[in-house]
């Protein structure tokens, strides 16, 4: 049996009592980290008890998936009351673990959907909602959010895993569901980076791509003191609106746009721009691009072909080697001077991307393209399946 050092997760040693009436989640904080033992992850874990008080004895919350639980009634209540669900919504949440907020949503809203991955918490939360009598209007899927198809949806109101946040916000606002909003309670910093603006500090892609199809406003933070166990950062609620009118952009050629402007982004865009592997990259994704004329990349596609392993691709260097064996100076001096030209005409040259708005970003890629420059490659074939979520940042 192999020991997870990362899968270390909080024993949950005490009693949890859960009190019907009040539909809250008493916790007696008497948890110890332990040690990881594969044994204990198992959906049949022996030590899981539910009793008929519906206590739980030797509970164990799985650090390895951010299972924090929001313990603090009030709060739970400001989350539902600033999601403005209405009685006829159909209600997303992610990572519902023991019910403390499906509760509340299954008494705002028409109908909850619930994307769970532990069996255990979906055994717990079916038992919980029953016992109100709230078990028709609840839909709970046990998947991994990030490798299921949503269901249709009005709003997501959520306390998701934290290390699930950028590919499931990209998935939703990316995505193919249409939605009103979405209320998310997120790791602190995490919540600042996405309402970032141009010139602060923690100015990132993320912000810009999701700036760009979405708006994100603050509702107010929440101290690690409210959840059980405690994590080790604070929290904060969001709530992203998408935008009603799209720019027109292809969604794939903005992502790789912004990544190369970002790769890093404390660097003018004239010297990330002018560094040879880029030059190369591009000049190799023009060759492609012209030669595929008849699927030019223009207009709106919100097609996510980018996937989500836990990891980004960042390049494909595939044939590079070879692409640039068969390619002169010459043609890579002119195709970076063309490169630099559009820069500098446009006033870009010597700009960081940290303070540059999204209007100026289209625009200078509106530039790019019409140059025949593109960042995509538009010709290779979507073989990424259905997922559909791609990293932000
Ligand atoms: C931060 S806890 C929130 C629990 C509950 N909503 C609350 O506020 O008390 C996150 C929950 O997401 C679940 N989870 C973790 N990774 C997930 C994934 N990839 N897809 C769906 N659920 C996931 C965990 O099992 C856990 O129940």
């Amino acid at each position: 049996m192999l020991f997870k050092p990362k899968s270390v997760r909080t024993h949950f040693s005490g009693l949890i009592f859960f009190q019907n009436y009040q539909r809250n989640l008493w916790v007696k904080p008497s948890h110890r980290y332990g040690k990881y033992n594969e044994e204990d992850d198992d959906d049949k874990d022996p030590k899981l008890r539910n009793t008929k008080e519906n206590q739980l004895d030797h509970f164990y919350l799985y650090k390895s998936k951010g299972q924090h639980l929001l313990t603090n009634t009030r709060i739970l209540d400001a989350i539902v009351r600033r999601s403005n669900i209405k009685p006829t919504d159909t209600v997303l949440e992610i990572g519902p673990g023991t019910g403390n907020l499906t509760v509340k949503l299954l008494e705002a809203a028409e109908k909850v959907v619930a994307v769970e991955i532990d069996k255990r918490m979906v055994d717990f939360l079916h038992k919980r909602v029953a016992e109100n009598g709230l078990q028709e209007r609840l839909n709970v899927i046990c998947k991994d959010a990030m490798k299921v198809e949503f269901p249709q949806f009005d709003l997501v109101v959520a306390n998701i895993p934290y290390g699930i946040s950028s590919p499931l916000i990209a998935k939703l606002v990316y995505g193919r569901n249409p939605f009103r909003s979405a209320t998310l309670l997120l790791q602190k910093e995490f919540a600042r980076r996405l309402l970032a603006e141009p010139g602060d500090s923690e100015f990132n892609r993320l912000a810009v791509n999701v700036n760009l199809v979405a708006d994100v406003e603050f509702v107010m933070d929440v101290s690690k003191r409210e959840f059980l166990p405690c994590p080790k950062v604070d929290s904060s609620v969001v709530i992203i609106r998408p935008k009603p009118e799209l720019p027109d952009v292809n969604l794939n050629e903005w992502r790789a746009f912004t990544r190369t402007c970002f790769g890093k982004k404390n660097k003018t865009l004239g010297a990330t721009f002018k560094q040879k592997k880029k030059v190369m990259q591009l000049l190799k994704l023009a060759k492609t691009t012209s030669l595929n004329k008849e699927n030019p990349p223009t207009g709106n596609n919100y097609e996510c072909d980018e996937y989500y392993d836990g990891k980004y691709e960042d390049e494909d260097t595939d044939g590079e080697e070879c692409f640039a064996s068969s390619t002169s100076d010459l043609e890579m001096n002119l195709f970076k001077e063309k490169i630099v030209g559009i820069l500098r005409k446009s006033g870009f040259e010597d700009k960081r991307p940290s303070k540059v708005s999204n209007e100026d970003l289209l625009h200078l890629l509106s530039l790019f393209n019409q140059a025949g420059i593109y960042f995509h490659d538009h010709v290779k074939p979507n073989d990424l399946g259905n997922a559909n979520a791609a990293y932000l940042s």
